[in-house]
């Protein structure tokens, strides 16, 4: 494992190596605080057998990552999903392993999400699979780490593009058909949490995300008529590929990602895909506009001015007590 702090880092000892570590397609981070044993991650389906027989879902994204995730639970629990991306390969990949491990059948469908013309026949071709769908989940993504006075336009086009346009485009193609339909539906919009704060070196995905949870709220309220749910899922760091290999490519930040986060670990895909199952399932189907963060704790714990003190010892406590307790006035 690596043992280079940022705050110590000598660039020049970061070993890229590391990006092919069999760690990048665990599930958990092999680092962990001590209180990680008591947030331990279960991986099972939470909802019943069949919760979702009958339905069909989409998951765009779905061929890797945390859609792969949410794909294989969903499938599990009966949905005969579509999943759609630019890479029929890797779509074709998983979708075959996912539909023999569950015996439910998994479609692929390659789809550039930037190309509403695209995305017009993409959800053509779902039409004629499977019908529309009961369940949208907008996975698809793009991001990497850039100062911002590095981007060039059309890396701001390209990321901006995937994220807000892609994410639009997909909802309001189903939307419209779905609604002429007469047909109900749950969409949810995977973002992250600086959706919510804003965030330096991601700027393009920080703002794109900060968009489709404005997109998604104003829908939860307009198409609620429609028998339309639209709800958010804020993640915080969960280990995939195609996530890690961007944002911390030579694994210099993840000890100290890791140790701001209160519940001591990463998040798995696991969990994640229980809960985007529970959002899209009919358990949920009083939830519309919710923006629900999973993070560990991490947004917390990055916001709290004093969270630094968690560092101060017990006996460090009692000489700061005894310095405020002797202070008489101002
Ligand atoms: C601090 C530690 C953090 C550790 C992790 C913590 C995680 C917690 C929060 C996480 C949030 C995660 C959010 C995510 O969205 S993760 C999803 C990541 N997955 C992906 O990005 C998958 C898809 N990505 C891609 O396909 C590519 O990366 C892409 C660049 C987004 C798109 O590919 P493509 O269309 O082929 O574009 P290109 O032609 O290659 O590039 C387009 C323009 O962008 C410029 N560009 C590309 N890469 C960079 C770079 N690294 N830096 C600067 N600019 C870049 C490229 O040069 C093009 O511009 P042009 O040259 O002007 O034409
Ligand atoms: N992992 C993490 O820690 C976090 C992830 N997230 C979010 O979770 C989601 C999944 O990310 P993750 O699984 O980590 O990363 P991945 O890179 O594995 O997933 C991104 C997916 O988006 C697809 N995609 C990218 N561009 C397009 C496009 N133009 N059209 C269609 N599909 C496209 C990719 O497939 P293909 O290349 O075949 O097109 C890929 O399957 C994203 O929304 C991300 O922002 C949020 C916070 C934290």
């Amino acid at each position: 494992t690596c043992q280079v702090h940022f705050e110590s880092s000598n660039w020049k000892s970061l070993s890229i190596k590391r990006l092919t570590d069999s760690r990048l397609h665990g599930s958990t981070g092999l680092r962990s605080g001590s209180q990680a044993n008591f947030f331990p991650p279960l991986e099972d389906a939470m909802l019943p057998s069949g919760s979702f027989n009958n339905r069909m879902a989409l998951i765009t994204g779905g061929g890797t990552g945390l859609g792969r995730a949410m794909t294989a639970t969903l499938s599990q629990l009966g949905a005969q999903c579509i999943i759609a991306s630019r890479k029929l390969d890797v779509l074709q990949r998983t979708a075959e392993e996912i539909s023999s491990q569950t015996g439910n059948k998994v479609h692929a469908v390659q789809c550039d999400v930037r190309d509403p013309q695209a995305v017009s026949q993409c959800v053509d071709q779902i039409e004629a699979l499977t019908g529309l769908p009961d369940v949208i989940i907008n996975n698809a993504a793009g991001n990497f780490v850039c100062p911002s006075e590095r981007l060039s336009p059309n890396a701001w086009k390209t990321i901006t593009d995937i994220v807000l346009n892609g994410t639009a485009f997909v909802t309001l193609e189903l939307g419209k058909r779905l609604i002429q339909n007469q047909k109900g539906a749950s969409f949810l919009a995977i973002t992250t949490i600086y959706a919510e704060s804003g965030s330096g070196f991601v700027v393009p995905s920080a703002s794109a995300k900060a968009g489709v949870e404005a997109l998604y709220k104003s829908l939860a309220a307009e198409w609620g008529r429609y028998g339309h749910r639209f709800n958010i899922i804020q993640p915080g760091p969960i280990r995939t590929k195609g996530a890690f290999s961007r944002l911390d490519p030579t694994g210099a930040f993840e000890k100290a990602m890791i140790d701001r986060i209160p519940t001591g670990r990463l998040g798995t895909p696991a969990e994640i895909a229980n809960l985007a199952a529970y959002v899209s399932s009919n358990y949920a189907s009083w939830m519309s506009g919710a923006v629900i963060r999973f993070d560990g704790g991490e947004y917390v714990s990055l916001a709290g001015e004093f969270n630094e003190l968690r560092s101060v010892t017990p006996d460090q406590w009692k000489l700061l007590e005894a310095m405020i307790r002797k202070t008489k006035g101002s």
